[in-house]
């Protein structure tokens, strides 16, 4: 089979299996009914074991089959003693990944030249108050600075739907497309706004207000707001903040661009992924998928782009 010789499509699949693993353990840690927050840098910033245990689950089995990839994950401190986590080793790789053909330009990529890009719960105020969809997994593969593959996990899709499978698995790579959507056609009439619901500023309802919304889909995390742009529910997600963060955007990004949509920052930069980028992607996020990006772009207010700076790279030939 191709793809048992591309080091990246096996990192993938070995993602997928391990981002499926770590639904199970997030509804296990919600219904021990003990979440144990910490507040990180201020409320609007937590960490609640579910965050801790599924970063130690993703770390731990990603560098045991893969020990020269380099991975970056949302909390802090947990990466070295991950290594020795025997409890939440996952070492399958998932199947409907392996059987795919790796794109000509990616077999080239070497297991210590790919970047992890880890968040292992997206979405955690809502976590925390009950808003169980917005919750998602995310894992991003980089190459050369570039987003190449990814895959987010969504724990409690369906789940209010009495009967219905709960969770979903989508996973995609640049040139192979994105895997485990239905519709993905936008409404058809409108100009709906995916934004924020718990990390708002001037500047984010600036931009919001500045892109005309005839509607305003206010929503936590980074992953489920490109979801709602794969689901065909909003036109674009708007956020002009520097909060997010790498690990929330390189996974959602890969399942758009792979649909040919754009992720970008509010000055119509695609984001750097390299190791020693910035984390912050302190020039915001525009996202869209079938929608005029750069009509979108055009209507940023100078004011919003001068407080959005463009995130730096210290080297970019990593
Ligand atoms: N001002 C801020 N401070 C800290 N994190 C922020 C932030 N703005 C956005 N983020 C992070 O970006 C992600 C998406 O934010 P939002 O849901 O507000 O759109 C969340 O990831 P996590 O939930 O993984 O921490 C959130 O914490
Ligand atoms: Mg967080
Ligand atoms: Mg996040
Ligand atoms: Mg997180």
């Amino acid at each position: 089979m191709a793809s048992t010789s591309c080091t990246a499509l096996k990192v993938l699949a070995a993602s997928v299996a391990v981002a499926n693993r770590s639904g199970t353990i997030i509804r296990k840690i919600l219904s021990s009914g003990n979440l144990g927050i910490v507040e990180k840098e201020n409320k609007n910033d937590l960490q609640t074991e579910a965050d801790r245990a599924v970063q130690r689950c993703i770390v731990s089995s990603l560098t045991h089959q893969f020990p020269q990839l380099t991975i970056i994950g949302e909390e802090d401190n947990l990466n070295e003693m991950a290594t020795a986590d025997k409890e939440y080793l996952e070492t399958s790789l998932a199947e409907e990944v392996l059987k795919e053909s790796c794109p000509a330009e990616y077999t080239e990529a070497k297991e210590s030249e790919l970047v992890v890009w880890v968040d292992p719960l997206d979405g955690t105020a809502e976590f925390t108050q009950g808003l169980l969809d917005h919750v998602t997994v995310l894992i991003g593969l980089a190459w050369q600075g570039k987003a190449i593959a990814g895959v987010v996990y969504q724990p409690y899709f369906n789940y209010q739907t009495p009967g219905a499978e709960l969770g979903r698995t989508l996973w995609g790579m640049i040139g192979l497309g994105t895997f485990g959507l239905g519709n993905t056609e936008p409404p058809t009439e409108g100009n709906i706004i995916t934004t924020t619901r718990s990390h708002s500023n001037p500047t984010v309802v600036d931009s919001v207000k500045a892109c005309e919304p005839t509607e305003v889909v206010r929503v936590g995390g980074a992953g489920h707001k490109v979801l709602l742009l794969l689901d065909g529910l909003v036109h674009a997600y708007v956020f002009g903040s520097p909060g997010c963060k790498k690990w929330d955007t390189c996974a959602p990004e890969v399942l758009l661009r792979a649909k040919g949509g754009r992720l970008t920052d509010m000055h119509g930069n695609d984001l750097k992924y390299h190791k020693d980028v910035q984390h912050k992607n302190t020039g915001g996020v525009l996202a869209t998928l079938k929608a005029d990006h750069d009509w979108y772009l055009a209507r940023i207010p100078e004011s919003v782009k001068q407080a959005l700076p463009e995130t730096q790279v210290k080297s970019a030939t990593k």
